[in-house]
């Protein structure tokens, strides 16, 4: 028998949680973002179609960036219990420097098109958070102009090597002139990704308005306002020819780099250097042979060749070929700190975030990106924490599974790679070569964590067999 009572006001009063609303639209907004997809669905909302496609979009069918992030997705992770976690240590080195987290921001060209503040609002909310800016070539603000937004964090520059041979040593002096302290060679781009959406959208550099743009715009006044009234949107570094992102790419890339530009990218770049867009073991050991000092798994977020291999899926196996010799970074799908916890976990000393930051810049300008960096922080110190573990090092591979679904089927992706032409090259010796390579103190981390042949993928072998 349920015993009533007539509602006695002062007991409603309690309940009734009266917060004093938050005049700032923008605070507001952010501070309901609780993950990296809610910031994705408000950049949705106030950046005009062609530019958040051009941002949220992939290549082709768009199939490596699912599968870059359903690999994420797949990670099962095995926490240990009864170990204090209380306070986490997410701090770490990386490439001769610190960083606060084991993430940095990726380079991303044409940045001013998401948000008017673009990557001087990325570099300004890396340096408070201490964590690694990059620039990109094609970016809209200028090398000294990130310095200046990031005059005491750490910035690092991304190098296409371009047919005027020439604009590119020159961008690589200017970054070495501001001290930028790490130079990303990207080698995943000799020509340019088809991305559909842009030709669907008739995206072009610069921004053509036609009707379908006016009426987009309704809805999406402030980014007009913004585009109308800063300085005009253009590469800072490069002397735009107009039409799709793609043709200007093709227009400027250069098919036919090869090991022979890294050696001249060498001689002047005095700082560290990292190739990014590795995509198989062979390249990354020809690479440590070279004398890199770091390699980025990559498939460019997705945007160039589709159907590439998941990088989170190379990760493993690159290690355990080159991890004590170099410093193996990995980006691409990257939407959550835990994912970032299950690739160190696998071996990598750091991790890079493209859209993510992309996504906190178009909800907010520099306020989005703070909120983005901080999403990805405290989602990595949970995840540390109901893990068991106190700091980066003590993640190992045996937190991390991944549910079968979008593994490779080893003998046949390894096979494909092994006979992968390497013209005047002599094959790879394997683990036997590891002494002839470089080492350092660094990478003994990374070698500690290198992964056995993870169930899963014994598992996939037998089934392959
Ligand atoms: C809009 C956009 C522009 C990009 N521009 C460049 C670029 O100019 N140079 C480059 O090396 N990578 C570029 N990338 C690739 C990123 O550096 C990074 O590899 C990728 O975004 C990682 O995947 P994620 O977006 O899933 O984090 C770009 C990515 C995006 C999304």
């Amino acid at each position: 028998m349920v015993t009533r009572q007539v509602p006695r006001p002062a007991e409603v009063f309690e309940l009734l949680k009266l917060k004093k609303p938050d005049l700032n639209a923008r605070r507001r907004r952010l501070s309901a973002a609780l993950t990296i997809y809610d910031l994705r669905a408000i950049a949705k909302r106030r950046t005009p179609a062609a530019a958040f496609d051009y941002t949220d979009g992939a290549a082709e069918g768009e199939l490596s960036l699912q599968r870059a992030r359903q690999a994420f997705e797949d990670v099962e992770f095995h926490p240990d219990v009864l170990r204090p976690a209380e306070d986490v240590d997410t701090s770490t080195e990386i490439l001769g420097g610190p960083s606060a987290l084991p993430f940095g921001i990726a380079p991303t060209g044409f940045t001013r098109l998401m948000q008017t503040e673009g990557e001087v609002a990325g570099a300004g909310a890396a340096g408070a958070a201490g964590i690694p800016f990059t620039l990109s070539t094609l970016g809209t603000t200028s090398i000294e102009g990130v310095k200046a937004a990031n005059p005491d964090g750490r910035n690092w520059f991304q190098l296409y090597v371009m047919r005027d041979r020439e604009v590119s040593y020159e961008l690589t002096r200017r970054a070495a002139a501001a001290e930028f302290d790490t130079l990303f060679f990207t080698v995943d781009t000799p020509i340019a990704g088809a991305r559909l959406r842009d030709k669907r959208n008739g995206f072009s550099i610069p921004p053509q308005i036609g009707v379908r743009t006016i009426l987009d715009a309704v809805p999406r006044p402030w980014w007009w306002f913004d585009f109308l009234t800063t300085p005009k949107l253009e590469f800072a570094s490069l002397s735009s020819t107009g039409g799709t992102v793609g043709e200007l790419l093709d227009a400027a890339m250069d098919p036919t780099i090869s090991y022979d530009d890294l050696e001249v990218i060498r001689e002047l770049w005095p700082g560290k250097i990292v190739i990014k867009g590795v995509q198989n073991v062979p390249d990354a050991v020809r690479l440590v042979d070279a004398g890199v000092d770091g390699i980025l798994l990559s498939n460019h977020g997705g945007r160039q060749l589709d159907r590439a291999p998941v990088p989170f899926h190379l990760l493993p196996k690159v290690v355990r070929e080159v991890g004590k010799d170099t410093e193996v970074m990995v980006d691409t799908g990257i939407m959550n700190g835990a994912d970032v916890v299950a690739s160190v976990a696998l071996g990598a000393d750091f991790t890079l975030v493209g859209r993510a930051y992309l996504y906190g810049l178009m909800a907010g300008g520099r306020a989005g990106v703070d909120r983005a960096v901080e999403i990805l922080r405290s989602e990595v110190e949970r995840t540390m924490k109901l893990l068991g573990v106190q700091s980066l090092a003590e993640l190992e591979p045996r937190h991390v599974t991944q549910l079968a679904r979008l593994v490779p089927v080893p003998e046949v992706a390894d096979q494909a790679a092994e006979q992968a032409p390497r013209p005047g090259l002599p094959r790879s010796g394997g683990k036997g070569k590891q002494t002839a390579r470089k080492g350092s103190a660094a990478r003994s981390a990374s070698t500690r964590r290198a992964a056995p042949v993870d169930a899963v993928e014994k598992a996939a072998a037998e089934r392959g067999r």
